[in-house]
């Protein structure tokens, strides 16, 4: 087992109060598996992400453990978080592109990136070159600057960076978006031909754009309001899902390239709630249309079937 997360409560603090953005977070992620996290924007994705490599304020850990290669992650203790970072667990963030420093050649950026973390820059350099030939990047961009490159270079050039020193985890953080469809597929093939060479062990990505993940994922955990509603092999989500809100969510599936965020959910009436005083049981009870007495208390992420997780009370009965 790659990755193990159990019961990971992550908050946000702030003026108004605590914004609880994860809540008792518990599933499992297999040696080689590529899981894609999805949900509306807001319902915590990114907070699941950053939280298992770098809790910074205000984000305050709650409880909850998650091993990584059967070894517990010291994940409330930044320092000690350092020894794991970029080494056993990287993170391509949201619009990586454009945090390249400006001012530093990109040779000089990696140089630099892995004295920090205590790695030869020219041990590592024939590997590097490698993976460069590997995304079609010529060995000249080490010397060039970042603005010298085009937007589908930069997301292959960071790519390699943070897989570079084959990372147990790889969480990619919206690393499409802001791509064009073509681009997009060919940065989609990249992330799986950079787990079947073993590059990187295990992956999450992280998109509003589910179209994506039929291309790269094995898995899908879907998410809502701060908790997790549903995890399934992706043929399972697609076809058969189980939760009310996935299949709210897949029978409104965006064209190629549309994000969420673009466009309203048919057919469920209503916003999810808000995270700073969240309702008590199911969170999406106010907007399901199958909801009963029972859902006034948190309904457990229970396996209704071989590697299918869902937090619905309806299953729980049907599955009892
Ligand atoms: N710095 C912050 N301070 C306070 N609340 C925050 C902060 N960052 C995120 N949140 C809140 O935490 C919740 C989860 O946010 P998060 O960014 O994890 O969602 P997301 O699913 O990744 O959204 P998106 O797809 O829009 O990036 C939201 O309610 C958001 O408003």
């Amino acid at each position: 087992m790659a990755l193990k997360v159990e019961n990971l409560t992550v908050y946000y603090q702030t003026l108004r109060g605590d914004v609880h953005a994860l809540e008792h977070a518990t599933f499992q992620i297999a040696d080689g598996e590529i899981m894609g996290l999805a949900g509306e924007s807001g319902c915590g994705k990114t907070t699941l992400g950053h939280s298992l490599i770098v809790l910074f304020p205000p984000m305050k850990y709650i409880g909850g453990q998650v091993w990584l290669d059967n070894e517990e992650l010291p994940i409330w203790d930044s320092e000690r978080m350092n020894a794991y970072r970029f080494h056993k667990v990287s993170l391509i963030p949201q619009y990586a592109m454009n945090a390249m420093n400006p001012i530093r050649k990109i040779g000089k950026m990696i140089q630099e990136l892995l004295e920090s973390r205590k790695v030869d820059y020219k041990e590592v350099l024939p590997e590097l070159k490698r993976r460069l030939d590997l995304v079609a990047l010529p060995h000249d961009v080490l010397q060039m600057y970042p603005i010298e490159l085009s937007g589908g270079m930069k997301q292959r050039m960071v790519m390699v960076i943070s897989s570079l020193l084959n990372p147990s985890l790889l969480i990619a953080d919206e690393i499409t978006s802001a791509l064009d469809v073509a681009t997009q597929k060919a940065v989609a093939e990249m992330l799986v031909e950079f787990r079947d060479r073993q590059f990187v062990k295990s992956m999450i990505v992280i998109t509003h754009d589910i179209s994506i993940l039929y291309q790269v994922a094995d898995s899908i955990l879907i998410m809502y309001a701060g908790v997790l509603a549903e995890k399934a092999p992706t043929q399972s989500i697609i076809e058969s899902p189980r939760h009310p809100y996935t299949r709210l969510l897949i029978s409104s599936l965006p064209e190629v390239g549309v994000r969420f965020a673009d466009k309203r959910l048919s057919g469920i009436p209503g916003n999810p709630p808000l995270l700073l005083d969240p309702p008590i049981g199911c969170r999406f009870r106010d907007r399901c249309p199958l909801a009963f007495e029972r859902c006034l208390e948190e309904p457990p992420f229970i396996e209704v079937a071989k590697d299918h997780y869902v937090a619905c009370w309806r299953e729980f009965e049907n599955h009892a």
